[in-house]
């Protein structure tokens, strides 16, 4: 056992999934879940996905030694303040949000000095939310990245890193803008273009009487999944990570106008070698075996 009573803030997807991976690993002594809509937490109750269910977040945190904010990006400043007062001395604090730099601005200003707070990210998830969309398996092999503050006692981060290997996860550590960054790249404007494209697909869809839906090939079945996550993190996730998304997007932008031009002048040298350059990239990804972050359609229950 790693913490004695583990709190859960937000039963969405992540929560939900941490509950049954911390009980798979024996990893807790108590589970503690909160949700802010009865609804949720009635569901959560029917299903047995908590030890127990509290009404309040103030409730759940008390006595706690690990709280776990599940909740989206723009709501956890909040969420922190309103728990604040009722952390326990030494207990540790960390969230699954999909920024960092934002989200360590919101909270860590609430917290006492008593507490240790350790921002995470999980990278694993699906195109499902609430309490009913999670399953233990979510993290195995995938990355969790942790982002200890100044600070931190080491032993208080190696603690939270030993949960998350035994939910499955390997762990690493980056700074918060570096993390920011790169998810830019490999999460959040790849989720922008599928919306984009999602979204270009139904305007067409007049014109080609819903041919586009129907002759879905596999590239843009997968634009349709990632389209379907949860609107409230997705708007989030873009108005937390400003900076580092509007970079990548306009590099994005300059390389697709690049191509465009290829394709307009029937430059077919300047397209082949740009596409057997990504193809090097995709072969040297798998042959240095690290793939572990690929989405494996279909995982999980489909809610
Ligand atoms: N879904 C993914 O693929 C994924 C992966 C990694 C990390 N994350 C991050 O994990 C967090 C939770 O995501 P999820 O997929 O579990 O979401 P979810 O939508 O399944 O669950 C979110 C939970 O937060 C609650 N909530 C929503 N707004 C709230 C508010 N204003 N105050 C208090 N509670 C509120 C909801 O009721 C729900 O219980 C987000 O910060 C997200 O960025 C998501
Ligand atoms: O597989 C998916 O559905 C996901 O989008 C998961 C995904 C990702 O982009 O990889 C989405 C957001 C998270 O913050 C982490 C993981």
């Amino acid at each position: 056992m790693i913490y004695q009573r583990v709190a859960l803030i937000g039963l969405g997807l992540i929560a939900s999934s941490m509950a049954h991976a911390i009980r798979r690993g024996g990893l807790a002594g108590e589970i503690i879940g909160t949700a802010r809509s009865s609804e949720t937490r009635e569901i959560a109750r029917e299903i047995n996905l908590c030890d127990r269910i509290t009404e309040t977040a103030t409730e759940a945190v008390q006595g706690a030694d690990l709280v776990v904010l599940c909740v989206p990006v723009g709501a956890m400043g909040a969420v922190a303040q309103e728990i604040a007062p009722h952390l326990s001395e030494g207990c540790t604090v960390t969230d699954v949000g999909s920024v960092k730099k934002a989200v360590i601005e919101a909270v860590a200003p609430h917290l006492p000095e008593k507490v240790h707070f350790i921002p995470g990210h999980p990278l694993a998830g699906t195109e499902h939310s609430g309490p009913r969309s999670g399953f233990a398996e979510l993290f195995d092999n995938r990355w969790n990245i942790l982002v200890p503050t100044v600070g931190t006692p080491p032993e208080a981060t190696d603690r939270l890193r030993k949960l998350w290997e035994g939910m499955g996860a390997n762990v690493d550590q980056m700074d918060a803008e570096h993390h920011d960054l790169v998810l830019a790249v490999t999460s959040h404007c790849p989720h922008l273009i599928a919306y984009t494209m999602v979204g270009v697909a139904d305007d067409l869809r007049r014109v080609t009487d819903s041919e586009v839906i129907k002759y879905s090939a596999a590239g843009f079945r997968d634009f349709t999944r990632i389209a379907a996550s949860d609107p409230t993190m997705w708007r989030d996730v873009f108005l937390n990570n400003k900076e580092a998304t509007l970079e990548i997007l306009g590099r994005f932008t300059e390389e697709l106008f690049a191509l465009q031009r290829a394709i307009r002048t029937g430059d077919g040298q300047q397209l082949f070698d740009y596409f057997t350059h990504t193809r090097a990239i995709r072969r040297g990804i798998i042959e240095a075996g690290q793939d572990t972050a690929a989405p494996d359609f279909g995982r999980g229950p489909k809610r």
